[in-house]
């Protein structure tokens, strides 16, 4: 079974990368307008092979992995996802520290040759969570604060650093900032969270459609 979900999980992060291939030609693309519909029938047909078996909306996907958080089609990092950058991102709990290292591209953009915002503002959200979930302080983001510090352009291979700082009962604070990594001196965005973990009981509820246990993203570690 282990083998099987192995394979799975290689399957998709092949077909991952096939789509983020497939999105960023198509939103690059110049071709003749003949070339754009014979495009949009060949992806009609991939979409029919894989609706052939599809998971409800909140089910969790067979190779994702909830005890530990990994997921498999995580906007973020998901191998799988076509609409992740995706981000790379190594963990170091015992410094309650995570590093992500990522290049955004021309589907993220924003204001011309620049990554948008919003994008900016999830990959900070990601690294600001991970850091105190490594360290074992799960928990939703109850606030976000970005602040944009420089024009952060697309194609530049970027590294993320979130910090967990202070923890009190259920409420964490992390802070994140942004660089190019060929200019670590020079910050080009910061954010700052607060992470609430929720009450075992509420994350139940909350997470009831799931069908499954979700604690690793919701609670602390020492919650079970
Ligand atoms: C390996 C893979 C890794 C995987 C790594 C995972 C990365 C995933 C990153 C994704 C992160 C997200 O997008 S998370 C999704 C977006 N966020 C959400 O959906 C959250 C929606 N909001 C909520 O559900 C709620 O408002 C909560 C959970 C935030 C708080 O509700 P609650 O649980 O009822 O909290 P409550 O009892 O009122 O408060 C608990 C304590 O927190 C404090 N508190 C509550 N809200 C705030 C707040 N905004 N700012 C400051 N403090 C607050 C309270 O004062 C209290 O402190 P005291 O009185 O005890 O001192």
């Amino acid at each position: 079974m282990a083998e099987d979900r192995a394979a799975r999980r290689d399957a998709v992060g092949a077909l991952g990368d096939a789509l983020r291939d497939l999105v960023d030609a198509a939103v690059r693309t110049e071709v003749p307008i003949p070339d754009l519909e014979k495009a949009a029938l060949l992806a009609g047909e991939i979409t029919q092979l894989l609706r052939a078996d599809l998971r409800e909306v909140h089910e969790i996907a067979s190779v994702d992995d909830p005890e530990i958080g990994e997921r498999w089609y995580s906007p973020v990092y998901g191998p799988g996802s076509p609409v992740a950058p995706p981000m790379l991102v190594e963990d170091f709990p015992d410094e309650g520290r995570c590093v992500g290292r990522v290049t955004v591209g021309k589907k993220h953009e924003g204001p011309p040759g620049l990554v948008h915002g919003g994008v900016l503002a999830i990959l900070l959200d990601h690294v600001l969570a991970r850091s105190a979930r490594a360290a074992g302080h799960g928990g939703l983001t109850a606030t976000l604060t970005v602040t944009y510090r420089r024009p952060v352009h697309l194609g530049v291979p970027l590294v993320l650093t979130g910090r967990l700082g202070s923890v009190d009962g259920r409420r964490a604070t992390a802070t994140a900032r942004l660089v190019a990594e060929d200019d670590p001196a020079t910050t080009l965005a910061e954010g700052e969270a607060v992470l609430v973990a929720l009450r075992s009981e509420r994350a139940s509820e909350v997470f009831a459609k799931t069908g499954r246990a979700v604690g690793a993203w919701t609670t602390r570690s020492s919650d079970g």
